[in-house]
């Protein structure tokens, strides 16, 4: 199970459910020399965020060793990684959908071992929408652990 959260976290910021966060700036503010005034409709770009090379080694990288002792969580308290977003509007079903991924996804695997249909690599291209999704439909053969 370890391991596992450390696969849901990389998951999550290769993959983030939400692409872009949308706010509003309450007061004026500046941000790295931009000028924002009150009241602007801002969009938070996660998925570019979380793929910052400035900030994430091999970034584009399936690597969930990454999380193994960092520091790093869901909370939103370091702006590198912001899943579930951040601050006064972040997300307050963090521990509920993190119990669901992970209950969902152990018992995938504890029962089958999963192939695709010929072998191929799975394709992670994603998308366009609100939500992330994938462009390809996932399809999965099961293969059961145990014989009925
Ligand atoms: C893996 C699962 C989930 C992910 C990745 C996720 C992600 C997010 C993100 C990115 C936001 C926007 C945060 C922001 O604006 O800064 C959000 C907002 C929200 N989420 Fe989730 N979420 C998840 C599960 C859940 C669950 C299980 C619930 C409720 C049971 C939930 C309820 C909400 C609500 C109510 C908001 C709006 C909060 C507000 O605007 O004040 N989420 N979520």
């Amino acid at each position: 199970m370890g391991y596992l959260k450390l696969v849901v976290k990389e998951s999550l910021r290769l993959h983030p459910s939400g692409v872009l966060i949308p706010g509003q700036s309450s007061t004026i503010t500046n941000v790295k020399g931009y000028h924002i005034p009150a009241k602007t409709r801002v969009l938070i770009n996660v998925w570019s965020v979380h793929r910052d090379p400035k900030e994430w080694e091999k970034p584009d990288e399936f690597i969930p060793e990454r999380f193994l002792n960092n520091p790093i969580d869901f909370k939103g308290q370091d702006f590198k990684y912001i899943p579930f977003g951040s601050g006064r509007r972040g997300c307050p079903g963090i521990s509920f959908g993190m119990a669901i991924v992970e209950i969902a996804i152990a018992n995938l695997l504890y029962w089958f071992d999963w192939k695709t249909p010929g072998g191929e690599d799975l394709d992670m291209r994603e998308g366009f929408g609100v939500t992330v999704n994938k462009k390809i439909p996932l399809e999965l053969v099961p293969i059961s652990h145990f014989s009925s």
